[in-house]
C-alpha cells in the first residue's frame, strides 16, 4: 500500500467526522446561516493566502524545473480557480467578495497556519507535502460525498461550490500531490515517513476545527480591533 493511502486510512475517523460536520452538512442541504458563510469565507481568504505563501517555500526547496512547474501551476488554481467556490458562497450570503478579504485570522485558521508554515519552513519535502495535502484531499471527498448522496441540481444553492470540489482539478491537485508525497516516502526511512505521517494528522484535525471554528463563528475572546483615526 502507498504511504499516502495508509495516511488516508489512519485519517479515516476524521473524514467520516467531516462528512457528518453540520457545516458540510448544511452546504449539502442548501441550508447555513449568512454569518456562518462570511465566517468561513473571510479566514478561507486568507487560509488560501498562506497557502500561496506555502507553495512559494516549496518552490524555494525545489531543485528541478518539473517541481518548480508544478508548485507554480498549484498557485495558478488558487488565484484563478477557487476563487469561485468563495463566489458561490458570498452570493448565496448577499455579500459581496471583496469586502470579506483582510481580515485576521480566528485562533483555529491561525493555528493551522502556523502548523503549515512551520512544518514548511523547518521540515522535510515529505512533511511540507504532509502537511499540504489533507487540504485539497478532505475537499475533493467531501465533493464527491455531497454529490453522491445529495446529487445537487444546478438550482442547489451550494451547486458550484460542489462540481467545484468534486471536479477533475481538484482531483489532480490531490493525486499529484500524492504522487510526490509516495515518491519521497520511498527514498526515507522510518523516522521522517513518521513526522510527516504526524505532519499530515495534525492538518486533517484542523481541517475539522475549520469547519468547526466557521459553523461556531470562534472568534478571539477579547475583540481589540480599534477605530481608525
Ligand atoms: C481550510 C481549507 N481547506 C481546504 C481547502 C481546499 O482548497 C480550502 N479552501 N480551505
Amino acid at each position: 500500500m502507498s504511504f499516502s493511502l495508509q495516511l488516508r486510512k489512519e485519517a479515516d475517523t476524521i473524514f467520516e467526522g467531516i462528512f457528518k460536520h453540520p457545516f458540510v452538512v448544511g452546504l449539502g442541504k442548501g441550508d447555513l446561516k449568512k454569518e456562518a458563510l462570511i465566517h468561513y469565507v473571510k479566514a478561507d481568504f486568507e487560509y488560501l493566502n498562506a497557502f500561496i505563501n506555502i507553495y512559494g517555500l516549496a518552490i524555494a526547496k525545489s531543485s528541478n524545473r518539473e517541481d518548480m512547474a508544478y508548485f507554480q501551476d498549484k498557485i495558478g488554481f488558487i488565484l484563478n480557480s477557487e476563487i469561485h467556490p468563495h463566489n458561490n458562497l458570498c452570493q448565496v450570503a448577499g455579500v459581496d467578495y471583496d469586502d470579506l478579504k483582510g481580515f485576521p485570522l480566528p485562533p483555529t485558521a491561525d493555528h493551522y497556519v502556523s502548523h503549515m508554515k512551520s512544518t514548511a519552513q523547518q521540515g522535510s519535502m515529505g512533511e511540507l507535502l504532509a502537511a499540504l495535502l489533507p487540504c485539497p484531499w478532505t475537499y475533493l471527498e467531501i465533493g464527491h460525498y455531497l454529490q453522491d448522496t445529495i446529487k445537487p441540481d444546478p438550482n442547489h444553492p451550494f451547486y458550484e461550490w460542489i462540481t467545484f470540489y468534486a471536479k477533475e482539478e481538484t482531483d489532480s491537485v490531490t493525486t499529484e500531490l500524492r504522487r510526490k508525497l509516495d515518491q519521497w516516502a520511498e527514498t526515507v526511512g522510518e523516522t521522517e515517513k513518521d513526522k510527516a505521517r504526524q505532519a499530515f494528522i495534525k492538518s486533517c484535525q484542523l481541517e475539522y476545527n475549520f469547519w468547526e471554528m466557521s459553523y461556531t463563528l470562534e472568534e478571539w475572546p477579547f475583540n481589540l480591533v480599534t477605530e481608525e483615526v
